[in-house]
């Protein structure tokens, strides 16, 4: 390398992006007028691989047949289903019943947040250890392999009935003149509960057990919901949006938008999830990796920054309710097939991956060594 330009790519970083507490800041006018992006949002280069040519070849599930098809048609969708957990654990739907004008009014709103000024940004940010509010880049967590992203977060309970709990929550974060933006996503959020409810009942036909059993299970569970985006960068082949993760949860619904970037690591290539508008994209996290004994799995994936355009994606994260055991159906595990792991509650993964573990491809190997050695030292 040119000595000038890696004098360049050390150079310190410009006092715009660190706060009055020393602290870094993501201003993303200010990191794209630079010349080399700051080392703090480099990655190691086996985490740049390059992406195949290839696509991943995902099931589309036509998940409209939960709500009028015929059993032979249901079958049929719980095989593919079935195929592609065992294998991967990633597939899209369509046919959602989700109404396309809410989804254009929730990029509409997400839009809005990320354009608003960085300072109201920061009024709403997050702290260490809390995953709700504003993020730029995780500062907050991280020093080092920064996400090229900005995120806003909340949390959805499944069976709070009151109809404002989003409303209440933009209002608070916000501003009173969130009221309608967060109306849009209390719609979003419920929506999201059906859909993420019709899953768990195809995905519990497809492991052959009682069909309403993770749909009940997931009742009064609740939802970490995100907005995602992903500010266009020069180096873009030296950083990533999310370095190469599982993800800890138990479902991911995923909607994202034309630009594409999300890449699933498979047979040792990183394959781009193509982006449709009409479908959502899910996959298993490693909590119904649990839940399924280990029959299913959760898929590493990644994503890419592009060039040119910002990325909006809106990412919905389904949870058990904090403190209930996660444990498979009994009809998963007996004689032939021990228990893979041991109980445990949501609650105790995330601080887990908050407080004390940075996600990777290992979650649940790291959790549970980690409960072993915090017990063994007691
Ligand atoms: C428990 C969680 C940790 C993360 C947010 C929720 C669900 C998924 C996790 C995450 C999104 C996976 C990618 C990396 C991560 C650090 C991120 O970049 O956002 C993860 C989340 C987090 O800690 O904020
Ligand atoms: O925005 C995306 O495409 C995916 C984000 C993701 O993987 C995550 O937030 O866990
Ligand atoms: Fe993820």
């Amino acid at each position: 390398m040119d000595p000038s330009a890696a004098t360049l790519l050390h150079s310190p970083l410009p006092k715009e992006l660190i706060d009055e507490k020393g602290g870094m800041i993501f201003d993303k006018h200010v990191l794209q007028q630079l010349e080399h992006i700051p080392k703090e949002y480099h990655w190691p280069s086996s985490d740049l691989v390059e992406t195949s040519q290839e696509e991943l070849n995902e099931p589309l599930i036509d998940i409209g047949v939960m709500m009028n098809g015929d059993e032979v048609s249901i079958a049929k969708a719980a095989e593919l289903v079935r195929d592609a957990c065992m294998k991967h654990g990633f597939f899209q739907v369509i046919n959602h019943g989700v109404d396309q004008n809410l989804i254009t009014e929730a990029y509409e709103g997400t839009k809005h947040i990320f354009n608003l000024p960085l300072s109201m940004k920061m009024v709403a940010r997050n702290v260490r250890g809390e995953l709700e509010g504003y993020s730029g880049a995780h500062v907050e967590k991280f020093s080092s392999k920064l996400p090229w992203k900005e995120t806003f977060t909340w949390r959805y309970h499944h069976d709070d009935e009151s109809e404002s709990q989003v409303v209440e929550y933009f209002k608070s974060a916000l501003g009173e003149e969130f009221q309608h933006i967060g109306l849009v996503f209390e719609r979003y959020c419920k929506a999201m509960k059906e859909l993420c409810l019709m899953i768990m009942e195809l995905l519990a036909i497809s492991l052959g057990v009682d069909r309403l059993h993770y749909r009940n299970y997931f009742l009064d569970g609740e939802q970490t919901m995100r907005l995602n985006s992903y500010p266009p960068c020069k180096e873009n082949h030296l950083t990533l949006g999310n370095g190469p993760h599982t993800d800890p949860i138990s479902l991911t619904l995923l909607h994202q938008d034309h630009v594409g970037g999300l890449e699933a690591f498979l047979d040792n290539k990183w394959l781009p999830v193509r982006p449709r508008p009409d479908a959502f994209v899910i996959n298993l996290g490693d909590t119904f990796v649990a839940l399924s004994n280990g029959r299913y799995k959760s898929c590493m994936h990644r994503t890419r920054i592009n060039k040119e355009n910002e990325r909006f994606s809106m990412t919905c994260f389904v949870n058990s309710r904090v403190d209930k055991i996660v444990r498979p159906p009994e009809t998963l595990f007996g004689e032939d097939e021990p228990r893979k792991y041991p109980d445990y509650v949501w609650s105790d993964l995330e601080n887990f991956t908050q407080l004390h573990h940075r996600v990777d491809a290992a979650n649940l190997e790291s959790f549970f060594q980690w409960i072993r050695s915090s017990k063994s030292s007691n």
